[in-house]
């Protein structure tokens, strides 16, 4: 059970706040390395902010600081317009937060872990709040099945049926997708986009790019540090990359040649087509002459989409820190 509920707090979000989360130079060092290395990240009221970046960089670590589970090693600032630092019950008490892993209990059912969490928040009128979070997700129908024996869609309904039990202002949800078929995860993001509506604001991490798509703002960090911020497009942009689409047959044994050409930064295949992405155009088209002159090899610019933008930064970072991408 991963809640951790400060009961005693009394504090309610400062009305109005600028931001519903606002902190700079975040930070936290594990055996002497930085995994999460002076953020800054400002959140508006009712925004959904996808959260990206590879495994081990940092989402979860920033997730649990900003949620009071952990405490950073440096930075300051707010969440709910309260000193995340000072404030970290009163934070909790308004705070969603959603773990990677499922966090409820397997061996009670959906409607039992309800009123369990509603029990952990001392809400008033729990059998009803317990009812009205059943329809709200779509659980009545299994309200008496054990949590244990759900599928995994089931389930993240479960964990964020109860995550916002006590009405959070903020919910922080990391990786809530993993592992969903596509139609529950369809069904997930309809219902946080209602809830950004009544102005609830998520920060939500992901790996997928068409989860990525779906949120207002993006954030994208590796090696503990933010690489881009902004909108799908405005990231898009500011990369600056040049993308070129390659298809016709056996294209394969060309892409460990493509990949360790200078300059070039992605090399990816989408269905049929190839994407060589690169931030300098003469060694893009360097390394695309050789398939240039190949029959049946058709080449053409293309837009660059996030997941080109993402591979590119991280192949960018990992010269700068001097790491293997
Ligand atoms: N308690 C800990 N002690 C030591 N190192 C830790 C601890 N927790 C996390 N780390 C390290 O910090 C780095 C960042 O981990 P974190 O879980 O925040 O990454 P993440 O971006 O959430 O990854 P993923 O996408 O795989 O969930 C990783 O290298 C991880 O091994």
């Amino acid at each position: 059970m991963s809640l951790n509920i400060g009961m005693s707090a009394a504090l309610d979000a400062a009305p109005g706040a600028e931001w519903a989360i606002d902190v700079r130079g975040l930070s936290k060092v594990y055996g002497g390395r930085a995994v999460v290395d002076a953020i800054d990240l400002q959140v508006a009221p009712g925004r959904i902010c996808g959260f990206l970046g590879p495994n081990g960089s940092g989402k979860t670590t920033t997730i649990r600081m900003l949620c009071g589970l952990l405490t950073p090693d440096a930075g300051e600032g707010q969440c709910l317009g309260l000193d995340f630092r000072q404030h970290a019950a009163a934070i909790k008490r308004q705070v969603g937060y959603m773990t990677q892993k499922f966090g409820l209990y397997e061996d009670l059912s959906i409607r039992e872990n309800l009123d369990f969490v509603a029990r952990l928040f001392e809400l008033p009128d729990r059998r009803d709040t317990v009812d009205q979070a059943l329809e709200r997700l779509g659980l009545q129908s299994r309200a008496h099945q054990l949590a244990g024996s759900l599928s995994g869609g089931w389930k993240q309904r479960l964990s964020l049926a109860a995550c916002l039990l006590h009405s959070p202002r903020l919910l922080l949800l990391d990786e809530p997708t993993a592992g969903v078929d596509p139609k529950a995860r369809r069904d997930f993001w309809d219902e946080i986009h209602r809830l950004a509506d009544e102005g609830i604001t998520v920060l939500v991490s992901t790996h997928y790019m068409d989860e990525a798509e779906r949120c207002h703002e993006l954030v994208y960090i590796a090696y503990g540090k933010i690489l881009a911020r902004g909108s799908e497009a405005q990231i898009i942009a500011d990369a600056g990359l040049h993308v070129w689409s390659l298809s016709g047959p056996h294209l394969a044994p060309w892409v460990p040649a493509l990949k360790a050409a200078p300059g070039v930064l992605s090399v990816a295949a989408f269905g049929n087509a190839l994407h060589v992405a690169a931030q300098d155009e003469a060694l893009l088209m360097q390394a695309l002459g050789p398939l240039r002159q190949q029959v049946g090899v058709h080449c053409e610019p293309a837009r660059a989409n996030l997941e080109d933008v993402f591979v590119s930064l991280i192949a960018r970072a990992a010269d700068n820190f001097g790491v293997a991408a």
